[in-house]
């Protein structure tokens, strides 16, 4: 059996999404860049992720982080995000409590009031966060992602136990595929969360089988990641617009999910509903809020209008821990119930 070393962590959570931060005992990652070291622990350290993403220590939704050296000169350091079923390449949620975790812990070399600028590696590529800091706590964060587009709309898919279902495709430092719920006779705020997550999960699997996504820099960028329900009021208004983001191996998020909502505003922005700077608040399962806006159109790869999206929220300190795995306990190991 495996041994394993002991890891301490601090626990975090966004809008009630956890964040497991990994501090210390992960073994050595091997690889010149990010995308190469997600490579090298799916391939050799695997085990890792199953012990502290899987239940007795964490459960089907968790997720976590490693920060790892970053291949680009300007960041303050990389991340590397796990989940229940491997490795992400873009987490909103996660930037923001890791806003404030990095000045808190003296990550980043003179922090400045009233903000301070930390350039995080994420896999898809360098997003900017801007912590709220008065010297001694920090608050919200806002964070700028990578480049968002629009893939496709009104993409086809067959969906079993719902028939052919209209979606649109859409890059937020991953691609996602957006729908109102009610083209399941379900409704985000009212209808269940396995009959959300059952829905949106065999959308997600019946497009990873047979719609092919292509990113204009990475294979490694190439594949769906989750499909977001949303209560289709995308229409510009003052009040909040709800969405449950259902990634990975059917996670649910429980907050609005950070990069699902700069999907999102792309998509609004393309649609016609949103203007450049003017804000909007999304509404996620836990009832938490995130505030976005569009910043700028910028040029990415063969897309013109892609569009570079704020998205602010503040993330909270739940504990720390120290996770162990005594000699004879296989289960222990890490075992996942859905
Ligand atoms: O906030 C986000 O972007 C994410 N939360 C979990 C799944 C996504 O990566």
């Amino acid at each position: 059996m495996a041994k394993l070393n002991t890891i301490e962590t601090t626990e975090m959570h966004t809008g009630g999404e956890p964040l497991r931060i990994i501090e210390k005992g992960y073994p050595e990652i091997k690889g010149n860049t990010i995308l190469d070291k997600i490579r090298y622990l799916r391939e050799n350290q695997d085990m890792y992720r199953k012990f502290l993403m899987w239940e007795p220590r964490g459960h089907y939704d968790m997720y976590g982080v490693l920060l790892v050296l970053p291949d680009i000169e300007s960041a303050d350091f990389g991340t590397i995000f796990l989940h229940n079923e491997g490795y992400g390449t873009m987490c909103g949620h996660a930037v923001i409590a890791l806003g404030r975790y990095a000045v808190d812990k003296g990550l980043v070399k003179n922090p400045q009031t009233p903000e301070t600028k930390i350039n995080i590696q994420c896999p898809c590529g360098l997003v900017e966060a801007y912590v709220e800091y008065d010297g001694v706590k920090t608050e919200n964060v806002r964070f700028q992602s990578v480049p968002s587009f629009v893939y496709a709309t009104d993409v086809d898919v067959e969906v079993e136990g719902f028939g052919t279902v209209k979606v649109d495709v859409v890059y937020g430092g991953t691609f996602y595929a957006i729908v109102p719920a009610e083209r399941y006779g379900l409704n985000v705020r009212k209808s269940s969360v396995d009959e959300l997550r059952r829905a949106a999960g065999t959308t997600t699997d019946s497009l990873r089988r047979s719609y092919k996504v292509e990113h204009p820099e990475s294979p490694d960028l190439e594949f769906i990641f989750g499909t977001i329900m949303t209560d289709g009021k995308d229409e510009f208004s003052d009040d909040p617009t709800a969405n449950m983001c259902v990634f990975a191996e059917r996670e649910v998020d429980r907050s609005p999910c950070g990069s699902g909502v700069t999907a999102r505003t792309a998509l609004q922005y393309y649609k016609g509903h949103r203007k450049i700077g003017q804000k909007r608040r999304f509404r996620g399962p836990s009832g938490a809020m995130f505030t976005t806006s569009v910043v700028k159109e910028v040029t990415y790869g063969k897309y013109k209008n892609a569009v570079v999206v704020e998205v602010s929220g503040k993330g909270h300190y739940v504990g720390s821990s120290k996770f162990t795995l005594e000699d004879d306990d296989e289960i222990g190991q890490g075992f996942i119930l859905r």
